[in-house]
């Protein structure tokens, strides 16, 4: 079977700064894949590229079989996308978002509407459906955010860093909603630092560092019986930055 995604070779670098530095990156169909990585080790370029935000310098990427940068409508079509920085229509209401990206993508206004009434019940956000996304919370952002992702029911579905900032009653939601596309094939992946969660929710994982893909496959098969955590200090290097200099800090004055 076709993976969901694959890249091979990808590149990308910002003036002397080799943010990707060949990347072959493999998230088998069905999968709840974790994209984790150190602070800059190339997780969001990758991302983006992978989506068609930003055009690649090498390489090539495929989901579902389909190029993303020589076929961009199709695979556009197949994927949904919950970028960092939530970059939203910010002058909309909630409801108003979801009914505007579902006509954008073609589906008829009347399903639109049905879809859009479900996930914002779904997301707990009936209560501020007409309120505009500018006033929204960061936690609220999210959830709208990953309901505009889902409106056209993507096979794969792309998170930069969805729970950073959701408190632990929203972060759930989310967690919900998510298990239950995956249960129904559908693939995810998403990038954190919260190495518990990865270890919780995915079942495939894969470890940037540096602009590579250092380690990837079956959680277990990278944890090789440690802690997620563990296995990534051990994969990244940890570099025990804090232990000279700062000696003043925490001094008596
Ligand atoms: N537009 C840009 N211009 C210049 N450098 C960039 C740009 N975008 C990313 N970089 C650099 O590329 C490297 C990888 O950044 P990226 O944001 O992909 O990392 P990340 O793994 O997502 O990090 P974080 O976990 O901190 O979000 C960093 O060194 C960053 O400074």
């Amino acid at each position: 079977m076709t993976d969901a995604v694959r890249t091979q070779g990808l590149y990308k670098r910002f003036g002397h700064q080799t943010a990707v530095g060949g990347v072959d990156l493999v998230v088998p169909r069905g999968s709840f894949t974790g994209l984790v990585g150190p602070n800059g080790a190339g997780k969001t370029t990758t991302l983006s590229m992978i989506t068609g935000l930003l055009r690649p310098d090498g390489g090539r990427i495929e989901i579902d079989g389909h190029d993303v940068w020589a076929d961009p409508v199709s695979v556009k079509a197949r994927i949904g996308v919950l970028p960092e920085g939530l970059r939203l229509f910010e002058r909309l209401s909630g409801r108003e978002l979801l009914m505007y990206g579902g006509q954008l993508r073609g589906i008829p206004i009347d399903e639109v509407g049905r879809r859009a009434d479900e996930l914002l019940r779904v997301m707990d956000l009936v209560e501020a459906q007409d309120k505009l996304v500018v006033d929204y919370s960061t936690g609220m952002r999210k959830k709208i955010g990953l309901a505009a992702a889902l409106l056209h029911n993507p096979g794969v579905l792309f998170l930069d860093e969805p729970f950073e900032g959701v408190d632990p009653v929203s972060a759930n939601t989310l967690i919900e909603v998510l298990r239950r596309y995956t249960a129904s094939g559908s693939t995810v992946v998403f990038s954190s630092h919260v190495m518990d969660l990865v270890e919780r929710l995915c079942d495939w994982v894969s470890v940037m560092n540096r602009g590579l893909v250092v380690a990837q496959g079956p959680l277990d098969d990278v944890r090789r019986g440690r802690t997620l955590n563990e296995a990534f200090l051990d994969l990244v290097g940890a570099r025990g930055n804090g232990e000279e200099g700062l000696s003043w800090l925490g001094s008596p004055a």
